[in-house]
């Protein structure tokens, strides 16, 4: 089976000369399709780059990144782009949301910006706040909205488009820790039950806890992996 998510001995530099971090150091990793992965570790141990390297936000400054089989590194920035839009979703600490739309114009925006029909743009988007949990809520506008329910509307659009993987960097960390299950089990339930591939950079502990697998970065290498492949 082709691995969802790959890396061969990445690196990943910031600077030059005496300046220079090794951000990510020879990780080597795969990820199977559907699986719950949670990059865990200390501040600056290199979670968020790795997690940007993975989605295709940023090269490796050596080894090879693939994507459902793809090797990212070589890939001109269209088709980079168009894989961006197809196939991946983010959701952010920070939400990300635009404050003068709706949650339910929030997560019809990228099938909009793709050039999707009205009709297939409303379904898609009630779907999603469905899968969600805030189908009565689609009326309000994010300031309406409790933190919680505001990253959740951050999920339903990172869904909307359909990706194969999703990618969450601390989308916890603005949350009380109640709240931040209640998210952590909403990307669970919704990776198991469509098959969507997890990955999130977190400091967060009950949110790792609820991933298949937990890689601990030190020093932007992985020190340990908990769980099964
Ligand atoms: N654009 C950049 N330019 C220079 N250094 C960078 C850049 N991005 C990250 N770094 C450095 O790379 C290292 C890893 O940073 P990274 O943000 O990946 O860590 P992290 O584990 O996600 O940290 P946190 O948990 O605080 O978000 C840090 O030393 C950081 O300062």
């Amino acid at each position: 089976m082709t691995a969802a998510l790959a890396a061969e001995s990445v690196v990943r530099e910031f600077g030059d000369g005496d300046s220079a971090v090794r951000a990510v150091n020879e990780v080597t990793l795969s990820i199977s399709p559907g699986e719950f992965v949670a990059l865990v570790g200390r501040s600056g141990s290199g979670k968020t780059t790795l997690l940007n390297l993975l989605a295709g936000l940023d090269r490796p400054s050596s080894g090879k990144v693939w994507f459902e089989g793809r090797e990212l590194s070589q890939m001109p920035e269209r088709d980079l782009v168009g894989l961006r839009r197809d196939r991946i979703g983010f959701v952010f600490q920070s939400f990300g949301l635009i404050p003068l739309l709706s949650a339910f114009e929030n997560v019809e925006l990228p099938l909009h910006i793709a050039g999707m029909s009205w009709r297939d743009r409303r379904r898609r988007a009630n779907e999603a706040l469905d899968l969600v949990g805030l189908t009565g809520r689609s009326g309000h506008r994010p300031y309406e909205l409790s933190g919680g329910e505001q990253q959740r509307v951050a999920i339903a659009r990172a869904l909307v488009a359909d990706p194969s993987v999703l990618f969450a960097d601390e989308p916890t960390g603005e949350l009380d820790s109640v709240t931040g299950q209640t998210i952590g089990g909403i990307m669970r339930d919704i990776g198991a039950s469509r098959g969507v591939t997890v990955v999130t950079a977190t400091h967060d502990l009950l949110l790792a806890d609820m991933a298949d697998r937990r890689l601990q970065m030190a020093d932007g290498s992985i020190a340990s992996v908990d769980g099964a492949p």
